[in-house]
């Protein structure tokens, strides 16, 4: 029966309803509140202010530039792009040139000829075109190829998702993986924060496994079980193990027996293992080789079968940090067939990631190989920038152990050290008292002195009572003696202020 008239009228809008009340920080999503990113943190807030008071009235600080050490941005500290790959972009961006005559004299003819390749496999030779979800085909092919020719074990095109960087892939499996705060993802301490942010977003439980400094930053499987037994105490549910590797902010390789045996605690725990690997081209030492964990399962027998495993992977490392072109992907294997059309479903929310992205993911995987006219242009940037890498890594390393007071264990790979430093009580009073974490105390007064912009510990996790800074390698070789210098001049005037 039809709805009486004044049920109706009474159920109408009134004419002038209530004002909604302003947004206020009680009325957003109290996940959005929870989550914390410090490599953007408050020190760099604050560096940006004193950016633009040295704008505006140079001579203002006992200093004459900001040198941001807090976020792994090569290129925004001056280091160029390879020249290949930017060839290969530019001229799929504007395939009008391509037929140029001009053309062939200014761009090499690998260059040219990958550009023709790339451009054939996007339909319409469109790269202003949404591309199918999972990212345009004939670049998956590409980059599955790649996988394939890194680690000899077989990649399907089928199971990769090209992302706008590896962080929507990261938010995507949390958003897969998270129903409820009763499910947990055990997660690096220290850790980098994409992970601990999104999973606060998602509601989810970071389940914490501590990193051993002493063994430098060693991933016992023991901890693991430790931890993953504490949280099922707690009624929590692990769903998945987050591995980074090489470490971020901790700089280390694991070793291929240690990965083996991360693989075999998944398995046996049916966790899926989230292999973050965006650092994978950057190894410093000798001694240490990365192998992806797609490589180390297949090596052990384990297939679709015996393990979910998910590999995500970043342009905006390596030797080519191209962080602003946002480009990545996630290999997603070990997942049934239904499971992986829902990650379909949600990627295809976004429509796609950025071209520019999905063609440089494709490059990174695929670079010059010997006999292109490219190759040797392409080794030797590739070189330099990897082996001054290494160099600013260990002088860094070396001025932090000669602080007082200060360790810092060798940065294997990435792009970050980790110093422990050792305050003396003074100076945890002083933190106290200004209701600050002391290594951020440490951090601020690094920066108000210097101009040095590193991140305290405390953003990434750290065992309770010990006190880190990270800090990049990444400023320019030319500028390391000079950080150096500044900052030991800081930390030795810190010292005799607090000194217990
Ligand atoms: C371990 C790790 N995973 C994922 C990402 C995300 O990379 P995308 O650019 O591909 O999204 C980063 C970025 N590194 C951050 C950014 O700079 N400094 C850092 O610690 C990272 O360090």
């Amino acid at each position: 029966s039809s709805t009486p008239v004044l049920d109706l009228l009474s159920s109408m809008p009134s004419a002038n309803p209530p004002a909604a009340p302003p947004l206020s920080l009680d009325t957003i999503n109290p996940k959005v509140l929870k989550c914390e990113y410090a490599v953007r943190g408050e020190i760099v807030t604050l560096a940006q202010r004193l950016q633009q008071e040295l704008l505006a009235k140079p001579g203002s600080h006992p200093f004459d530039e900001i040198l941001y050490c807090n976020i792994g941005n090569p290129q925004s500290l001056s280091q160029l792009p390879i020249t290949f790959f930017r060839e290969v972009l530019a001229l799929c961006d504007h395939p009008a040139i391509l037929d140029k005559s001009e053309t062939q004299g200014l761009f090499s003819a690998d260059a040219i000829e990958r550009a023709w390749q790339i451009l054939d496999q996007i339909p319409g030779r469109a790269t202003g075109a949404y591309s199918h979800s999972q990212g345009i085909k004939g670049l998956r092919d590409t980059i599955a190829a790649g996988i394939e020719a890194r680690d000899g074990f077989p990649a399907d095109p089928n199971d990769i998702f090209l992302t706008d960087g590896a962080s929507p892939a990261v938010h995507m499996m949390m958003q897969l993986l998270i129903r409820s705060e009763k499910d947990g993802i055990l997660c690096p301490i220290p850790q980098y924060p994409l992970y601990s942010a999104s999973i606060a977003l998602h509601g989810g439980t970071l389940v914490p496994y501590y990193l051993d400094e002493a063994t430098g930053w060693g991933l016992e499987v023991s901890e693991l079980k430790k931890q993953l037994d504490a949280a099922k105490s707690n009624g929590i549910t692990v769903r998945a193990l987050v591995v980074i590797n090489p470490g971020n902010p901790t700089g280390q390789v694991l070793a291929e027996e240690n990965q083996r045996g991360i693989v075999e605690f998944c398995k046996k725990e049916g966790l899926v293992l989230l292999a973050d690997e965006v650092y994978q081209e950057n190894v410093y030492v000798p001694e240490k080789t990365f192998h992806s964990f797609k490589k180390i399962s297949r090596s052990m027998g384990y297939g679709e079968k015996d393990i979910s495993l998910v590999s995500f992977q970043s342009v905006s490392k390596g030797y080519h940090g191209e962080c602003g072109k946002r480009g990545g992907y996630m290999e997603v294997t070990g997942f049934s067939p239904d499971v992986m059309e829902q990650i379909y479903k949600v990627a295809s929310v976004n429509l796609c990631s950025n071209i520019s992205g999905q063609i440089l993911a494709s490059l990174v995987m695929s670079p010059p190989k010997v006999g292109d006219e490219s190759y040797e242009s392409y080794c030797a940037e590739k070189d330099g920038i990897l082996s001054s890498l290494a160099r600013r890594a260990k002088a860094l390393e070396d001025a932090f152990d000669n602080l007082e007071g200060v360790s810092c264990n060798k940065a294997e790979g990435a792009m970050y050290l980790f110093p422990r430093i050792h305050l003396p009580q003074k100076a945890i009073k002083a933190a106290e008292a200004l209701k600050t974490a002391p290594d951020a105390f440490y951090c601020h007064r690094l920066l108000n002195a210097t101009g040095i912009v590193v991140v305290p510990g405390s953003g990434f996790g750290q065992v309770p009572g010990t006190w880190h800074f990270r800090c990049t390698i990444l400023p320019q070789e030319d500028k390391i003696p000079a950080i150096v210098s500044r900052l030991t001049d800081f930390h030795k005037g810190f010292m005799d202020e607090f000194r217990d």
